[in-house]
């Protein structure tokens, strides 16, 4: 996007006239009216890309805002220059110019030729055409049997005057000077590459105040007419196409002669500058405002510029071989195949995640299982814990039956051994010498009283093995030590029996592996609860990769569509080129019929030539 550069210039005023100075004021880029007290007029004050005051010359205009047209048009970029403004506000002057200062069109010619000679890589055709817009009507003004010609549009050359001549020019002074419309075509011949073609208009304009103004009748009312006509809708267009976007509707391009033709010029595909001519005086106040409204607008004008190119067929050939290695690239590098790897890798973090899952659900399952088999080993011990319980109480309930007994036989001499202390620590108290078992050769009647009145602290061996009921004890050991203590009492007594002791002890070791168990099955539940949140995660994962894989699918599917459409264009190109290939082929071979058949001409008519002067011979002779 471009803007179009619009610059206001300035005549001198007219000899002897003084108010100028006292209404237009210009510093720098800026112009504003003043009273003649000095006072700025409110809404009369304007900025635009140059403000040219009467000191600027034709050369010094085009420097600065026409040179970069021209260098741009033998660039290949469309380019338009046009003068507008009232009549007699200098826009001849500064189109034409004067011989000792000339104008933007020779200058601009004259660039044209210079430039195109510095070139050394391309070759230029220069074509000149000449026209005149009058009464709305196109008048070749290089083939004056060329009138009232028609506008057409089409692809390859846009809008365009049909029936116009082009003359090819080699140098400036070829050039016809004009002072209407200068249309010039700048082509650039490249060989076997695409030729650039730009038009460069250089138009004036005719005299843009109101035809009332003017007094004139008749013909001259009605060119008058037509040419208000045609600047009104210029106005128009420039008006509209300085609006935004939205409120700017329907652009009436084709209302007038002019406008069409400067289509390109106005939001198209041109680089412009405008020149707006102003009459300083003060006669002329309100047409110069008129003029400073117009060119502010088109100052927010934008164009769109860009190179023209034209193909000859092998260009033609050249460019599509290169769009089908473009197409065939983007096919080999196309998106897919990155997105079929991202898919790819994604199913393998999804499997990989679906491992490690399924690990840890194994894992799971083992800790369960190796739960259940604590708690069951858990219970088993508290049932072990309440049977030894029952036994240590039903063990208990028996000695102390037999403490009863033995009770009733000691002669016991401490009094201090109570029945709870053998209860609570039966082998603790150490009773001296209170009983003694002695062996006996013949005993009989113990039934119901084996306890012999013997007065002494000992009771026989058959009694022993009563009181003990089958306990295997070696009573040698006991003969040999007679005098043992009730401390190996206990030990005697349950020989075949855990003690209470050894159930206590027991008892608290079970308690203790109980306890320890039972902080082993905390912490394997907890390891349990930590696996179980795990293996949430990662389902929750598994869900996630499973909808992107999905997305991914979808976008692959597209992907696969376009490559088959990318396919097909490629296909239809190939196609272009076969026929394009074809179409060549036959045009050269029509080429060479035509080159046979002028050369077949050329002969016959030499032929006849000399047939004719051998003819005229004879006469003259
Ligand atoms: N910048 C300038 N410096 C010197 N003289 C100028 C300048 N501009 C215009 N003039 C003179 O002013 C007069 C009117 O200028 P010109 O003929 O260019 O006006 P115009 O706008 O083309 O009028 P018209 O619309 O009738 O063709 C001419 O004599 C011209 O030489």
């Amino acid at each position: 996007m471009e803007k179009i550069s619009v610059a206001v210039r300035f005549r001198p005023s007219t000899a002897g006239d003084p108010t100028s100075e006292r209404h237009w004021r210009t510093e720098d880029n800026r112009i504003s009216l003043h009273r003649p007290l000095g006072t700025p007029v409110s809404g009369a004050s304007f900025a635009f890309d140059y403000v040219f005051d009467p000191n600027y010359t034709n050369a010094m205009v085009y420097d600065l805002l026409i040179k970069s047209i021209i260098h741009a048009a033998v660039d290949g970029f469309n380019g338009t220059a046009f003068a507008y403004g009232q009549t007699s506000s200098g826009k001849t002057f500064t189109m034409n110019g004067s011989e000792e200062d000339p104008g933007i069109i020779p200058l601009a010619v004259k660039d044209v030729f210079r430039t195109t000679k510095l070139s050394t890589e391309r070759e230029f055709l220069i074509r000149v055409s000449y026209m005149e817009i009058y009464n709305e009507e196109i008048n070749d003004l290089l083939a004056l049997e060329n009138q009232k010609l028609p506008i057409h549009e089409s692809l390859e050359r846009g809008v365009y005057v049909a029936g116009l001549r082009e003359e090819i020019v080699n140098s400036s002074e070829q050039v016809i000077e004009s002072s209407a419309k200068d249309p010039m075509n700048l082509g650039d011949l490249s060989n076997g590459d695409a030729i650039r073609v730009s038009v460069l208009n250089l138009v004036d304009l005719a005299g843009s105040e109101r035809i009332a103004k003017t007094g004139a009748g008749g013909v001259r009312l009605k060119e008058g007419k037509h040419i208000n006509k045609s600047l009104m809708i210029l106005g128009n267009v420039i008006n509209k196409l300085s609006e935004s976007g939205k409120q700017r509707g329907h652009i009436p391009y084709r209302d007038s002669k002019l406008t069409r033709i400067l289509q390109p010029a106005l939001g198209g595909n041109s680089k412009t500058s405008i020149i707006c001519t102003v009459a300083p005086e003060e006669a002329h106040i309100e047409e110069s405002r008129g003029t400073l409204q117009f060119a502010s607008r088109a100052n927010r004008i934008t164009n769109c510029v860009q190179v023209n190119e034209i193909l000859t067929d092998a260009a033609l050939l050249k460019r599509q071989k290169l769009e089908i290695e473009e197409l065939r690239r983007k096919l080999q590098g196309s998106h897919s195949e990155v997105l079929e790897q991202v898919i790819l890798k994604q199913r393998n973090d999804m499997h990989k995640s679906e491992l490690e899952c399924e690990k840890l659900a194994m894992e799971l399952e083992e800790e369960r299982k190796a739960r259940q088999a604590l708690e069951l080993r858990i219970k088993e011990q508290e049932k072990k814990i309440d049977n030894l319980s029952s036994l240590s109480i039903s063990y208990h309930d028996a000695s102390f039956s037999a403490q009863d007994k033995f009770d009733s036989i000691t002669m016991s001499e401490d009094a201090s051994v109570s029945r709870s202390d053998i209860m609570r620590t039966p082998n603790f108290k150490a009773v001296s010498d209170d009983f003694v078992v002695k062996r006996r050769s013949i005993f009989t009647g113990l039934d119901s009283s084996p306890i012999l009145e013997t007065g002494d602290n000992t009771v026989d061996e058959d009694l022993w093995m009563q009181l003990n009921k089958g306990c295997v004890t070696n009573l040698d050991m006991l003969q040999m030590t007679p005098e043992m203590k009730c401390q190996s009492f206990s030990s005697l007594q349950m020989s075949n029996e855990p003690t209470l002791d050894e159930v206590a002890k027991r008892c608290d070791c079970l308690e203790s592996e109980c306890s320890f168990n039972k902080q082993q099955l905390e912490e394997l539940r907890g390891k349990c609860n930590i696996l179980e949140g795990e293996c949430s995660l990662l389902k929750e994962e598994k869900a996630s990769l499973m909808a992107s894989l999905s997305v991914s699918e979808q976008d692959n599917e597209q992907l696969r569509t376009e490559k088959e459409e990318l396919l097909k264009e490629l296909d239809n190109e190939k196609q272009k080129l076969k026929e394009l290939k074809e179409d060549f082929r036959q045009f050269s071979l029509a080429f060479s019929e035509r080159a046979g058949l002028q050369v077949s001409l050329y002969t016959k008519l030499k032929a006849m030539m000399e047939n004719m002067k051998a003819l005229k011979v004879p006469c003259d002779s």
